[in-house]
């Protein structure tokens, strides 16, 4: 058997930002993953995050397709969308919500009516891990030895993309049984820069560290309770020239039902995502080209839902 993958666990509160960043460092260079403690978010909000919902996937599938996603915001069905664009099957066994930057009108929200303190939860869990993120990549430029404002400077931070995507992954007794492969989330990595995942404790969440390597082997990832799950984007390895590493995540379809939050960090629209001068070389030149960030967002979203 082998080991328990073990991620570092980064203190987002220690005070010593220069062994934090080395940590961060080993963390994205070795899996492109670290676990995040003493985020500033405190239990009793991510436990309504977490009713709240449950509470809105428990509505009847009429209620949540008023909702259905526009503009990137709202909700998605079960099987609507295919994180693994190569695979022939339906879509991924989950349904999910997303809520974007709450500096423009794109959002949907239920009716307050029917789900009380539902749209100002999401509103606070949404300002406060922005901020804990906006945190941890002062500490991410630190570690690739950049200035702690440096993707302030670049503008990634200008109107950060901040998305919300509440997931739900019904129980197999839920699901149509079917001898086609299905996953809760299948086999992909995330766009932006960096996500920050909350699970309710249920396994599923499995990492490949080795994308190209066949056959692939998939590791299951340890839950700690009330920490996040980091991992970089593919973004954020376009800018390091592949040093931090986008790794292939999935989630098995779970036997038991199981929600998580994620909160996906890209950045702003217009921000060029370009190679670091310290991670190419006239040996190692960069792999890709620059990029427009909205250009690079839209084509990877278009790919995910299914035709
Ligand atoms: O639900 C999970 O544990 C992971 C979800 C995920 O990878 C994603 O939404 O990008
Ligand atoms: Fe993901």
């Amino acid at each position: 058997m082998p080991e328990a993958l073990q991620f570092p666990i980064i203190d987002l509160s220690f005070p010593d930002r220069f062994s934090i960043a080395n940590l961060i460092r080993q963390g994205c260079v070795d899996h492109g993953f670290f676990y995040l403690v003493n985020h500033g978010i405190d239990e009793e909000l991510i436990s309504k995050v977490f009713e709240q919902s449950s509470n809105f996937f428990s509505l009847p599938i009429e209620e949540k397709m008023k909702l259905v996603t526009k503009n990137q915001r709202g909700y998605t069905a079960l099987y609507a969308e295919k994180l693994d664009t190569t695979l022939t099957t339906k879509g991924d066994s989950k349904e999910s919500f997303y809520i974007g930057p709450l500096t423009d009108d794109l959002n949907q929200w239920p009716l307050e009516e029917d789900l009380p303190s539902w749209r100002s939860t999401m509103e606070t869990y949404h300002q406060k891990v922005l901020s804990a993120g906006t945190k941890l990549l002062s500490l991410i430029a630190l570690s690739l030895k950049l200035d702690e404002d440096f993707f302030g400077k670049v503008g990634a931070l200008n109107e950060p993309l901040g998305f919300i995507r509440l997931l739900h992954y019904p129980g197999s007794g839920d699901l149509d049984s079917s001898s086609e492969e299905i996953y809760g989330a299948s086999a992909h990595s995330d766009y932006g820069m960096i996500t920050l995942l909350m699970t309710d404790g249920v396994p599923g969440l499995q990492i490949c560290r080795e994308k190209s390597k066949q056959p692939q082997v998939w590791e299951d990832v340890p839950s700690i309770s009330g920490a996040f799950v980091v991992n970089i984007g593919d973004m954020m390895e376009r800018w390091t020239n592949c040093l931090f590493r986008s790794t292939l995540h999935r989630v098995l379809p779970p036997r038991q039902e199981r929600y998580s939050v994620a909160f996906f960090m890209d950045p702003s629209k217009d921000c060029i995502v370009e190679c670091l001068e310290s991670c190419c070389s006239e040996a190692c030149p960069p792999r890709f080209p620059p990029i427009k960030a909205s250009d690079y967002l839209e084509e990877r979203i278009r790919l995910t839902y299914v035709k």
